[in-house]
């Protein structure tokens, strides 16, 4: 699914939309006054290529096309879906929205990321009110999947249903809130941390850096994977939630924090706070900062991922929803030409795939194969159920040539021919690309067996029939330069 997203305020969050959208395959346009717009937004863009293709293990669509309008109106014709992003300001936002009418069409999704704002207070007055949502984003908006979707009575239900199908389809996740409070919910909690921690700083207790330190390396960590109730579910032990709250449910009536109360943002205040940022971070310019973010956010739900769980399971879900669109099959009766190389692997460079040589490091070669021939496993039908069974494949012999290098976010494609497909062995030849070039052959001999006794067995004859078929397609190509040779410089 993709469209036409009309960005109106290309700042942080704008965008951060831009190139969530633009990496999704959508076109874009980005109507925003300051001269400075194109420049930072250009900024976000790069450090987004460099983080989010390679985010998931299947390639995004082809980048969408950005444009910058000289005027709302312009921006907005034809879009699918608006996402206001001007700055927090009632009076401006109600100006921007109110501005639309006549310019977009009926089914148009009007979005707005207000961190603060009811629906209902931005639809005030609007001609266009049931097509306005809340679709409050986190930053980065090219990394971060939450989105909170809040709508009135005004929206109905299925638009909303379809607001978040959109954004399903972007690799997000939408978090439809029933009821539309101040903040929503996220900001509810955030604003209450930060509340506790400015009194912290302001009362000489803490720097702002061990604030910092004392989320980082502690519950911030826990809270990415298991969030608040999950997490105290454990922390009471074999009895749970129920242990928990009898424990600790009565420090709440302590004063351990200052709830509502805000300390005045004095100038001294201001000044103690900022002059500690600069010292905790000053050596690194935003957009370093922004991109040891990104690296470690990538690193840390591709982990998830690995356990399908959390951000990460939500990757899974998605690239497997994309794995059919970007040309991915999963059994070899769906190839549209079996004498060919089969694509086994079409994808970006992931930030943690990269050394110290500032390109793909060695042993992700070998894992970009290993998944590739996972697929082609999947495809003669080795797959989860067959495995459970009792039968797979086992690796026992892998040669690969390292022929030009690749850099984070770069696409990426391997195509397999098999070499040989008789008995228990699966001879494979893997080839891999980027964008015409080609980085790679991987030579990899497998045996089947079987799981229970760990010895070499036949397959089970419909895994020999397909693996069979395919490499009696593939025996009519020529050899591929390279295969069967030994370790060792050309003579
Ligand atoms: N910065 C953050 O962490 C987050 C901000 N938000 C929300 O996103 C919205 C935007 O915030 P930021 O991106 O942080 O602000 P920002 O100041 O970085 O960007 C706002 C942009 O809007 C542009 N603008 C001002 N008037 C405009 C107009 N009439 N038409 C078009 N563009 C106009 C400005 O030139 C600026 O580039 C706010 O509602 C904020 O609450 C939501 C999530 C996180
Ligand atoms: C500070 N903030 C209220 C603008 C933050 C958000 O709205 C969400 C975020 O990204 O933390």
């Amino acid at each position: 699914m993709s469209g036409k997203a009309a960005i109106v305020g290309g700042g942080v969050i704008g965008g951060g939309w831009a190139a969530r959208f633009l990496l999704n395959g959508w076109d874009v346009a980005v109507f925003d006054p300051d001269p400075q717009a194109e420049r930072k937004l250009g900024e976000v863009l790069e450090n987004a290529r460099r983080s989010l293709p390679g985010l998931g293990d299947v390639a995004l669509p082809s980048e969408g096309q950005l444009r910058f309008c000289a005027s709302l109106a312009e921006a907005v014709d034809g879009a699918d879906w608006v996402q206001e992003s001007v700055p927090e300001r009632l009076e401006l936002k109600h100006r921007v929205l109110a501005e639309l009418a006549g310019h977009v069409r009926a089914d148009t999704v009007i979005g707005s990321s207000t961190s603060g704002f009811k629906p209902s207070e931005l639809q005030e007055g609007q001609a266009l009110a049931g097509q306005i949502v809340v679709a409050h984003p986190f930053n980065p908006v090219y990394l971060l999947p939450l989105v909170e979707i809040v709508g009135s009575p005004a929206n109905d239900p299925a638009f909303i249903e379809d607001a978040c199908a959109r954004l399903t389809a972007l690799g997000m996740k939408p978090l439809h809130i029933r009821a539309e409070i101040d903040a929503h919910i996220a900001d509810r909690l955030l604003e209450a941390v930060w509340r506790e921690a400015l009194w912290l700083v302001r009362d000489g207790i803490a720097t702002t850096e061990e604030i910092d330190d004392a989320i980082r390396f502690g519950f911030g960590l826990r809270w990415a994977q298991m969030g608040l109730f999950e997490t105290y579910r454990i922390a009471g032990g074999e009895a749970g939630m129920r242990h928990f709250i009898s424990q600790f449910g009565p420090c709440l009536q302590w004063p351990w924090t200052k709830l509502m109360d805000v300390p005045e943002l004095t100038d001294d205040l201001i000044e103690r706070i900022a002059g500690q940022s600069d010292a905790q971070s000053g050596t690194h310019s935003i957009r370093e900062l922004e991109r040891i973010r990104d690296g470690n956010l990538v690193g840390m739900m591709r982990a998830l991922a690995l356990n399908d769980w959390g951000a990460g399971a939500l990757q899974n879900a998605h690239d497997a929803a994309r794995a059919q669109a970007a040309g991915l099959v999963d059994h070899v009766g769906a190839l549209s030409d079996p004498s060919l190389p089969v694509l086994t692997l079409t994808r970006a460079v992931p930030l943690d795939w990269i050394d110290y040589n500032g390109h793909m490091t060695e042993a992700r070669y070998l894992d970009a194969f290993a998944q590739a021939t996972d697929r082609l496993m999947r495809m003669v039908g080795c797959d989860d159920s067959y495995i459970a069974e009792g039968g797979s494949f086992f690796t026992v012999e892998t040669h690969i040539r390292h022929l030009d290098e690749v850099r984070a976010g770069a696409p990426i494609t391997v195509h397999t021919r098999v070499l040989e497909g008789a008995g228990k062995k699966m001879h494979l030849w893997h080839e891999m690309q980027s964008d015409g070039r080609l980085l790679a052959t991987g030579e990899h001999m497998l045996l089947h067996v079987d799981l229970a006794t760990r010895r070499a067995s036949p397959p089970a004859p419909q895994v020999a029939g397909a693996l069979e078929r395919l490499a009696a397609a593939h025996a009519a190509l020529p050899l591929p330069e390279g295969a069967g040779r030994g370790v060792g410089a050309p003579r």
